[in-house]
């Protein structure tokens, strides 16, 4: 075998599972040339493509992919990778196109990626990526798509190179990116923006020529000074102004500021968790107190939601627990903590606590179309119907976050409230599942025992209303309700099936039994098609099934949606061969 089938052999065992789809890869063939998702070059069977997206490959990229000097276009999007971007992957020189969207990938873009100056296509959206995007992928001089949308970057995109000419769509869902590209400025310590010029050096080797960049610099420079010289005016003017501030400004300036440490008394303690709220404590407080009925997103069994604007417009949700909870707040919080490190794209981020002596405050990020209970059921103004597409990426998204609560968080999560209110919706209709882990968290508060069971009766397993004990199956039950709301636009609770002494399941097995399946799907959805739908109330039958040891784990939900609404791989290659 050649040194490339050793190397690929290599990162096939670093996918720890593979599903049997690279089973013709055999370290007794010649050459890999004929193995699936791999082509070769002609001259000298060296190894230029590989090509495995949609395969369901779990584990991580192995960093001898580094190897294959020769490699053109890798694709391993819609994957389940997980791990960092092995950074050896900046090796493989002649590289034209990365796509490496949908996975679980998390750490940051490695700098090295500057050297890859062939690249003319760089897809990492939809994953779990942090820190600050790299300078040096500014000086990809070929690159003209970039899409890292949908991850967890941070900080000012750099203004430089080829990265001044993306905009929004290239970094869409990274909530804390700041930069002229997406028009919104950067704050620096002083209030002034800080997106400078980034200079080019030791950034990259394949920096580009040097003209453009040298006007660029010069304009850096140029806005530098002025900056020096308005600053200079600022602390003088600060300094004559303070002196001239009269006794009574004064007063009431510090009748403000003992104002601020009331409230920061009040609130005990404010907790921002892994550095996700760049505010001080105070900022945070201020805006905390001064939020009140006009700034109500909804309540539910757990307290009131609120949007909280900061003064650079970023929004949040804050959701205000109006309980005194017994047991030590040590716990709580480290509780809370943990809650707050899962990190995934289709879960709501949770960013920081503010405790109160009988109220304790939840800093979501915020998610502008609201829940998908409002989307489907409410009229609003401009509400546009969810067509087929829109409710299949909704199932799709769902179930991934809940695959990643039961299968991949250390302990597990159980949810145990999955409905429609708990599913929240970005502006582009991928959703986000809220709440998780905070019934465990509240759990002996017996006025949100209650109102879980009230508001959320119809999604309920039958053996969980029974013994009241929550499992990952009663919440693939749940899942089921979930999928069949969405199709059919119908509450679990609606009038329709509850006159005829139903729920939602009973009806659904009704009309299946009738041979009746049109009528499940929701008129305003126009366009579904029947093979799909089939294919989905078989799925909603399986999770909905009365024995919870015959529903399918969260995972083979997940797996089964997504062999629904994925292209088949090879059929996927041939009609998108370069996206
Ligand atoms: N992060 C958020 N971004 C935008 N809106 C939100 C956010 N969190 C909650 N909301 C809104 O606030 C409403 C109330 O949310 P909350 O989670 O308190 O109640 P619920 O989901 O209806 O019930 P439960 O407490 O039983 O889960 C939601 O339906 C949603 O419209």
């Amino acid at each position: 075998l050649t040194e490339d089938g050793i190397t690929l052999l290599e990162i096939k065992r670093s996918f720890n599972h593979t599903k049997g789809f690279l089973n013709n890869w055999r370290a007794s063939d010649e050459t890999p040339c004929g193995w699936k998702g791999i082509t070769c070059n002609h001259n000298d069977s060296r190894v230029s493509i590989i090509n495995l997206p949609y395969m369901q490959l779990g584990g991580i990229i192995s960093p001898s992919i580094g190897k294959l000097s020769n490699l053109q276009r890798l694709a391993l999007h819609q994957n389940s990778l997980h791990g960092f971007i092995p950074p050896e992957i900046a090796n493989c020189k002649e590289l034209r196109s990365m796509y490496l969207r949908g996975n679980y990938l998390q750490g940051g873009i490695p700098p090295e990626f500057g050297k890859l100056s062939y690249l003319t296509i760089l897809d990492l959206s939809s994953n779990s990526l942090k820190g600050t995007i790299p300078p040096s992928i500014g000086y990809l001089r070929q690159l003209h798509f970039l899409n890292l949308s949908t991850n967890f970057f941070s900080g000012a995109i750099p203004d430089v190179g080829v990265l001044s000419t993306f905009r929004k769509n290239s970094f869409i869902g990274n909530l804390d990116l700041c930069g002229p590209q997406i028009m919104k400025p950067c704050q620096g310590s002083l209030g002034f923006p800080a997106v400078l010029p980034h200079g080019p050096h030791a950034e990259s080797e394949e920096a580009p020529a040097p003209t453009k960049r040298s006007f660029r610099y010069l304009k850096g420079i140029l806005i530098g000074a002025m900056s020096a010289v308005g600053l200079a005016i600022v602390i003088l003017f600060c300094f004559f102004g303070i002196r001239l501030v009269s006794k009574k400004e004064r007063a009431a300036k510090r009748y403000n500021e003992v104002k601020k440490q009331a409230a920061m008394d009040e609130c005990t303690k404010v907790v921002t968790f892994h550095g996700d709220l760049p505010y001080t404590s105070s900022d945070i407080v201020e805006k905390l107190e001064s939020l009140d009925v006009g700034d109500v997103l909804g309540s539910g069994g757990f307290g009131t939601v609120y949007k909280m604007v900061m003064n650079d417009r970023t929004t949040f949700a804050v959701k205000r627990i109006d309980k005194c909870l017994e047991g030590s707040d040590q716990t709580f919080e480290r509780e809370l903590e943990i809650l707050a490190s899962i990190k995934h794209v289709n879960l709501v981020n949770l960013r920081g606590y503010c405790k109160y002596p009988c109220a304790k405050l939840l800093i979501y990020d915020y998610l502008a179309l609201g829940s998908l209970d409002h989307f489907l059921h409410e009229t609003f103004q401009g509400k546009q119907p969810l067509n087929w597409n829109n409710r299949l990426g909704i199932a799709l998204g769902s179930a991934r976050g809940l695959a990643y609560l039961h299968h991949d968080c250390c302990p597990r999560i159980v949810h145990r409230n999955i409905k429609s209110s708990n599913i929240l919706l970005d502006q582009n209709l991928e959703p986000h599942v809220s709440d998780f882990g905070l019934a465990q968290l509240l759990a002996d508060e017996d006025a949100h025992v209650t109102t879980v069971v009230a508001g959320t009766f119809g999604y309920l397993a039958p053996e969980y209303l029974e013994t009241g004990r929550a499992t990952e199956k009663s919440d693939i039950y749940s899942f089921g309700v979930l999928l069949l709301e969405l199709i059919a636009g119908k509450r679990p609770n609606d009038s329709a099936f509850v006159k005829r002494g139903l729920n939602i399941v009973g009806w659904m097995n009704t009309l299946v039994g009738e041979n009746q399946i049109e009528d499940i799907v929701d008129s305003e959805c126009t366009d579904a098609d029947i093979a799909t739908l089939e294919a989905i109330l078989v799925i909603a039958a399986r999770c909905t099934d009365a024995n919870p040891d015959d529903r399918p784990s969260m995972n083979q939900v997940f797996q089964m949606l997504e062999e629904l609404t994925s292209p088949c791989p090879s059929e996927y290659y041939e009609s998108h061969s370069d996206e």
